[in-house]
């Protein structure tokens, strides 16, 4: 249950007495998500005078921000907004009638945001895979316009370290992979120019919402910052498109890169360094599962221990991309 700082009711009236969007109607903490605190909230909007809609309720999404830092939510409110004007489909904050979205709900900082319709998938179609790559390819596009520059948490110097940290604590067999294909990946990585902007660096499944074929809601941009546009997508693909054993599903696979490449063609070294940025984005997830695992008190998501994922699943994906290169 994602919910760490219990609101009561008067709270959340108060908070969206802010807003002008009508007086609260109902309440109900999101189970889902591991690091923040997130509610449904819907409000009453019959006696606004500016309502020109003629539903009676409107639906939002509050959010306490339970890590991170001001300016770390200041720069993603920022970046939700650029994406948004740019199209893509993601929540942006609402602002407030002072003109802030940034607030701050018992000592932390918290924001509004509209709720997206749609619904998570279990099971992927192909032209869903589609939609999926398409809209990172117009995220990319977006990112490319914008010289923004965050470090994200989990970068590969964050990998390398949590590499340096992991080794005495998981078995020798375990160690010895990871370090060799940690040391190869980075070897080769200079040989190629990719280019980089703001990237998602999470959009696993859960982090998307689907009407239908199409793709209603990109969320949790809490862990964005500069890097590859391959690697994002590569960080896609292996959630999106491996089977059980981590098998590429063939399928899924290409049409995620139909998707991308229908929006913005990758360029000759993106292709080429394509089965590496897979393997880097598999030793990424391997990493930090096992971080969560061996080294709990470095991790600052308050449910990452009662939600942990399993690392063995990165670990197969590891290698059946290592197959491929
Ligand atoms: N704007 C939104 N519209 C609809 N649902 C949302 C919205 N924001 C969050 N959610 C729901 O809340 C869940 C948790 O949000 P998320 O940002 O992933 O949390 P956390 O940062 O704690 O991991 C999402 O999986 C989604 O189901
Ligand atoms: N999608 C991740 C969970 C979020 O991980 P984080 O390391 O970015 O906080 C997974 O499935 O491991």
């Amino acid at each position: 249950m994602a919910v760490y700082t219990v609101l009561e009711e008067s709270d959340i009236a108060s908070f969206i007495g802010r807003y002008g969007v009508g007086t609260l109607a109902g309440y109900q903490g999101i189970g889902d998500g591991i690091e923040n605190t997130n509610y449904f909230v819907s409000t009453d909007v019959s006696q606004l005078a500016s309502e020109t809609s003629t539903a009676d309720q409107r639906q939002f999404v509050l959010t306490v921000f339970e890590e991170l830092e001001r300016s770390d939510v200041e720069f993603y409110l920022n970046w939700l907004q650029v994406l948004n004007d740019g199209g893509l489909p993601v929540a942006a904050a609402l602002v407030d009638s002072h003109g802030s979205s940034l607030q701050t709900v018992e000592g932390k900082p918290a924001a509004l945001f509209p709720r997206a319709s749609g619904g998570h998938l279990d099971n992927v179609t192909v032209e869903q895979a589609f939609s999926a790559g398409a809209v990172m390819a117009k995220m990319h596009l977006i990112a490319a316009q914008h010289s923004a520059q965050h470090d994200s948490p989990k970068n590969f110097a964050w990998v390398e370290d949590s590499i340096a940290k992991l080794l005495p604590l998981i078995d020798d067999a375990d160690a010895q992979l990871l370090t060799d294909s940690w040391q190869q990946a980075m070897a080769t990585l200079p040989q190629y120019e990719l280019p980089s902007g703001i990237i998602h660096t999470d959009l696993f499944r859960d982090n998307a919402l689907f009407d239908g074929d199409d793709v209603s809601c990109i969320l949790d941009f809490y862990s964005a910052g500069n890097g590859r546009f391959g690697y994002d997508l590569a960080v896609l693909v292996n959630d999106w498109a491996s089977e059980q054993d981590g098998e590429l599903n063939d399928d899924k696979h290409r049409a995620i890169l139909a998707g991308y490449d229908s929006v913005k063609a990758r360029s000759q070294d993106e292709i080429k360094a394509w089965p590496l940025l897979m393997q880097l984005a598999a030793i990424r997830f391997w990493v930090s599962r096992l971080t969560t695992i061996h080294l709990p008190s470095l991790d600052h998501r308050p449910g990452a221990l009662t939600q942990t994922k399993n690392p063995e699943q990165y670990k197969a994906i590891l290698l059946k991309r290592q197959q491929l290169a």
